[in-house]
């Protein structure tokens, strides 16, 4: 295999997420797109602060197995639908922010529509703060199977963009390359945390 030219830059972004405090103890999950057929990401129950790329795992995505026979992280479903159903993947960052798990209860509905904000620029194709953005929301689960099932089924009426939240557990982006989803998801943290605090100042 050859090197993988954005494993550089996504062990780069892991870092910078643990020094944000987003991925605390082991949780989060990250990966980068190899080629059609597979994908490289983090092993289950990695600090992923401090990894190396020997922390990442060789994975197909149809199986969703690492032929290492290592454990690749326990959310790898949802990366792999990710890369299956939209070719134009090619970074995934899975994080656990407090405001993520937060704003993701406080919020009950089924989206967490974004507006008014120039920051929602910083999302590719975004150009005004006049428009919504609409990060949906799933209930938690630990079967991701299903998850992943429910994911592509609501994504039939309303189309993934940029991410999406799990409740009460954090927050999945992504983009065409580790840059890409690096701006997503620190545009999106930014967002999530205006949303908080405008949410608790207006709060009567
Ligand atoms: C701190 S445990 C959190 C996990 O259950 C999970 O949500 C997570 O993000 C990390 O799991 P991992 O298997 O290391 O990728
Ligand atoms: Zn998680």
């Amino acid at each position: 295999m050859t090197e993988n030219l954005q494993l550089g830059a996504l062990l780069a972004a892991c870092h910078w997420i643990g020094q944000k405090g987003w991925s605390p103890a082991t949780g989060g999950n990250m990966s980068v797109r190899e080629g059609e057929a597979h994908c490289l990401i983090t092993e289950s129950g990695k600090d992923k602060g401090s990894l190396t790329a020997d922390d990442f795992l060789l994975v197909e995505l149809e199986s969703g197995l690492a032929p290492s026979g290592r454990r690749p992280s326990a959310e790898t479903g949802l990366h792999t639908m990710l890369y299956s159903r939209y070719p134009e993947t090619g970074a995934v960052l899975h994080t656990h922010s407090v405001n993520s798990t937060v704003l993701s209860r406080v919020e009950r509905s089924g989206a967490l529509v974004l507006e008014g904000y120039e920051m929602q620029k910083s999302l590719s194709g975004q150009t005004s703060h006049l428009d919504q953005v609409v990060i949906p929301i799933f209930d938690n689960s630990q079967d991701i199977p299903a998850l992943a099932q429910k994911i592509i089924a609501s994504a039939e009426h309303t189309p993934l963009q940029y991410g999406f939240l799990l409740r009460g557990h954090g927050l999945t982006c992504w983009g065409r390359d580790v840059a890409e989803a690096r701006r997503h998801l620190e545009g999106l943290e930014f967002l999530f945390q205006c949303e908080l605090q405008r949410r608790l100042l207006e709060a009567k």
